[in-house]
């Protein structure tokens, strides 16, 4: 694994991020997430103002890893470099961004689930594969059964994890680290409560840690 998959893994979870106002909200949630012990975060191309708070939290914590989520395009790629991302996340696995991505050198992610997206990984020579959507797709038991021809990834699964899975997910070696909505709602981070995200990073930084020790 290189430095960003190792730092990846270290932190064990991965907010994926939707932020509708970048300028309100950027610096204060990355500051939260930090605070929680989380200091990664994949903000989605969703919302408009991506790119704007990829930058922001950069610029604010460059100790931080920020990176770009849902990229569905080459342009959206060169978007959120030019921001500082310091990974892609794509939902699926398009062999086109990947070729890109490994051409300008940064990190991608791609979403992968099945074996025809994991034999495509594997001729890119990845190393860690977004299993999206997890749980829709078979959950924990679907990413064993993938290791099996194909032991060389580690998957970072994300679409359905909760604090009430995350241990199920995270005890298992072939897990990278978890990833999720759960502890950066629209709600949280609407209502300004990073009192309260911070206190999901911390718990699931300690649901991680005492999974994978367990
Ligand atoms: O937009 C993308 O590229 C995505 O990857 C989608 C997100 O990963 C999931 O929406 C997160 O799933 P939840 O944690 O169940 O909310």
């Amino acid at each position: 694994m290189n430095e960003i998959e190792k730092k990846v893994q270290s932190i064990g979870v991965v907010p994926v991020i939707k932020l509708n106002n970048p300028d309100r909200d950027a610096v204060p949630l990355a500051k939260a997430l930090i605070d929680g012990g989380v200091p990664v975060a994949e903000v989605t191309f969703r919302a408009a103002g991506a790119a704007k708070a990829i930058k922001a939290m950069h610029d604010a914590y460059p100790e931080m890893l920020v990176g770009a989520g849902t990229v569905l395009t080459t342009d959206q790629v060169d978007e959120a470099m030019a921001a500082g991302a310091q990974f892609i996340v794509t939902p699926g696995m398009d062999p086109e961004i990947v070729a890109y991505c490994k051409k300008v050198g940064v990190q991608i992610f791609p979403g992968c689930t099945t074996p025809t997206d994991y034999h495509t990984a594997y001729k890119f020579g990845l190393e860690v594969l977004k299993f999206f959507p997890a749980e829709q797709s078979g959950g924990i038991a679907k990413i064993k059964a993938m290791s099996a021809p194909f032991p060389m990834f580690k998957v970072m699964p994300t679409g359905g994890i909760s604090l009430k899975n995350l241990a199920d997910y995270a005890k298992n070696p072939v897990i990278a680290a978890c990833g999720g909505s759960y502890m950066v709602t629209a709600d949280l981070i609407e209502g300004g409560k990073w009192d309260e995200i911070t206190d999901l990073c911390k718990k699931s930084v300690e649901i991680v840690k005492e999974a994978r020790n367990g």
